[in-house]
């Protein structure tokens, strides 16, 4: 045990701390530019609390610019550019009184590809958040962190008696897991997954599903995927989203995802979902 562990005592994120109330985030009127060329156009889109709130469209719609705008991650982008507003639970993120790194924090990102560190070991990915935002925990507090988000990630049972060996010697859909735990253990609000089971197998991808819908009992989810099976089977919430000839990404429609698949409004969106373009 090193003098840290021994005297830092500071529960900033105390494993067994109770759920916060479950965040709401809305878009406002984005607006989304790479350079001159605009790929978002006046986007709206309320994603409930507690929701999974699935993004889908055709490719190069501007899902994924739409996903990583919700968590500032759009303006990484040197030629990027945006107008609108974000608000989680009515607070503009972009306002300039905020701090980025609070934003981070409260939405989390979970990638296509599975992206731990592969030479950190399981508990050191799960830990890794920790570092990188600043918050201390004790040691006790770090060990029930790991054991809880493991176990929220659907993956202690599999590393229990392994958390020492490297993130990189997990299969692809326990590395995703991994992500998931890692993304879990600042205790974010939102939780955004850009087609996370796109690399994936059938049995993985399920696994990784049951988690999302547990998940969704504590935290606001956000699901980018070209899966329409996917997107019926996790989402209660779905918007649909279009780029018709070049001209810039809009939300065609969006609702409760049983009504969206089987009353589509658009003809645009019941051709998309039954498989007709796309
Ligand atoms: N870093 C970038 N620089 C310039 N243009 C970009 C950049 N990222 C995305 N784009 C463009 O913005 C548009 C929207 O891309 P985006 O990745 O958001 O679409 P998508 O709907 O998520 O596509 P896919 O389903 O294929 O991932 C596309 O025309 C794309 O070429």
């Amino acid at each position: 045990m090193n003098a840290t562990d021994q005297t830092t005592l500071l529960p900033t994120v105390p494993a067994e701390a109770p759920a916060p109330s479950l965040a709401t985030i809305e878009a406002h009127e984005i607006t989304a530019w790479f350079g001159d060329r605009m790929v978002l156009d006046r986007v709206s889109l309320t994603m409930k609390p507690g929701a999974i709130t699935a993004l889908i469209g055709p490719s190069g719609c501007g899902k994924s610019t739409f996903l990583r705008i919700l968590n500032r991650m759009h303006e990484l982008v040197p030629s990027a550019q945006l107008a609108g507003e974000v608000r989680l639970d009515g607070e503009d993120i972009y306002d300039p009184s905020k701090r980025l790194i609070d934003a981070r924090r409260a939405i989390g990102m979970v990638f296509q590809k599975p992206n731990p560190f592969p030479a950190m070991s399981i508990k050191e990915n799960v830990l890794a958040g920790l570092r990188l935002t600043g918050t201390k925990a004790s040691r006790s507090a770090k060990e029930e962190l790991v054991e809880t988000c493991l176990v929220k990630g659907g993956l202690w049972n599999e590393v229990k008696d392994r958390l020492d060996a490297p993130g990189g010697s997990l299969s692809g859909g326990q590395q995703q897991r991994l992500c998931i735990a890692r993304s879990l253990a600042i205790k974010p609000r939102v939780l955004l997954m850009d087609e996370p089971c796109s690399a994936l197998d059938p049995t993985s991808t399920r696994v990784i599903e049951e988690t999302m819908v547990d998940l969704a009992k504590e935290v606001t989810i956000v699901i980018v995927t070209h899966n329409m099976q996917q997107a019926a089977r996790v989402s209660s919430e779905c918007a649909f989203f279009l780029a018709s000839q070049g001209t810039p990404g809009v939300i065609v429609e969006h609702g409760d995802t049983a009504a969206m698949f089987q009353n589509p409004q658009d003809p645009r969106t019941s051709d998309y979902v039954n498989g007709r373009f796309g």
